[in-house]
């Protein structure tokens, strides 16, 4: 594939606009999907500590290392898990993760949910702060924040987030979410950019694909790349992880985008964030 273009986070560094997820990838398949991501031209892997797969994630990377890919032209990030909020908590689970992993550091480190329940997410951000002031991450954000989240991080925090990830597609388009992004300087990445397998039968994106002669999840994925969303698609094949990242051979028209902006139904497929503690 062609590379990915590149965003610039928040703190000046540098993440691949496209990605590969890994929820749900059993963990004796992860090293494998993970080394046909790597191998496909992806150079950004999507795991957490909840997914139970990270040390097949850091196997990858460090096959792919042997193989001629150094470690620093991958990206990767992992997640704290609710459980393990709390300053020093968050700090063990970090530790957890890295030697899970077998990494020297992580590229982005996200809360996974902001649990407002627990009352606990601001001081679980700091703990995050003391990372990225160790060196141990590149970058830091959250996932599955709300405003009012983000802004008591913008109040009582030194570090805006680099980035939020939060379900996103076309029948959950986020705008609200999105704006407070821009205001905050809040990059915007999209879990669930395929609505879990579930938008690929819309018949608005079936004739959309059709049209540039591209499949509907081509067609999604390159949506998100042409919204500036980060996008993380995951698959269990190697021949789909390599159609969901052929995607820089064609281009969306105005009337395309018009269409799916007319898509949003305000729709999950994932958990709703007020309900996650
Ligand atoms: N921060 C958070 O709270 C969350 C983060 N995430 C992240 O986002 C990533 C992506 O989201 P996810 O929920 O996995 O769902 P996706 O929206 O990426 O969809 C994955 C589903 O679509 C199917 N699919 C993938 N490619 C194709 C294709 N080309 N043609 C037909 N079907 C296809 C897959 O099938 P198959 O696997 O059979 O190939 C799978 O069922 C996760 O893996 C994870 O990294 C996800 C949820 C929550
Ligand atoms: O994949 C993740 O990162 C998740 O946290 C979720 O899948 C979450 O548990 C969910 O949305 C389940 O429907």
């Amino acid at each position: 594939m062609t590379q990915a273009p590149r965003v610039t986070l928040s703190g000046g560094i540098d993440m691949p606009q496209l990605g590969f997820g890994l929820y749900k990838v059993p963990a004796e398949d992860a090293a494998r999907l993970a080394g046909e991501a790597l191998g496909a031209g992806y150079r950004s892997l999507d795991t957490a500590a909840m997914y139970g797969n990270e040390a097949g994630v850091g196997l990858a990377v460090a096959e792919a290392a042997d193989g001629g890919l150094p470690r620093e032209d991958v990206f990767v990030t992992t997640k704290l898990w609710n459980s393990d909020q709390g300053y020093d908590p968050a700090l063990r689970a970090f530790d957890r993760s890295l030697s899970a992993l077998g990494l020297d550091y992580v590229d982005l480190y996200l809360i996974h949910w902001p649990c407002p329940a627990r009352g606990l997410f601001v001081e679980t951000y700091r703990a995050l702060e003391r990372l990225l002031e160790d060196g141990r991450v590149r970058a830091i954000g959250v996932s599955n924040f709300q405003p009012e989240h983000l802004r008591r991080l913008a109040a009582e925090c030194t570090v805006m987030p680099a980035v939020n990830q939060i379900e996103l597609h076309p029948w959950l388009q986020q705008d609200l979410l999105k704006t407070v992004h821009a205001e905050l300087g809040i990059r915007t990445e999209a879990w669930s950019p395929l609505g879990r397998g579930r938008i690929l039968r819309d018949p608005v994106i079936a004739e959309i694909a059709a049209a540039h002669g591209v499949s509907p999840a081509q067609a999604v994925v390159r949506w998100h790349l042409q919204c500036g969303h980060i996008v993380i698609p995951k698959a269990s094949s190697p021949e789909r992880i390599r159609e969901n990242a052929d995607v820089f051979g064609f281009e969306l028209t105005a009337d395309d985008l018009d269409r799916i902006a007319g898509l949003d139904r305000g729709e999950r497929t994932g958990s709703d964030p007020s309900e996650v503690n």
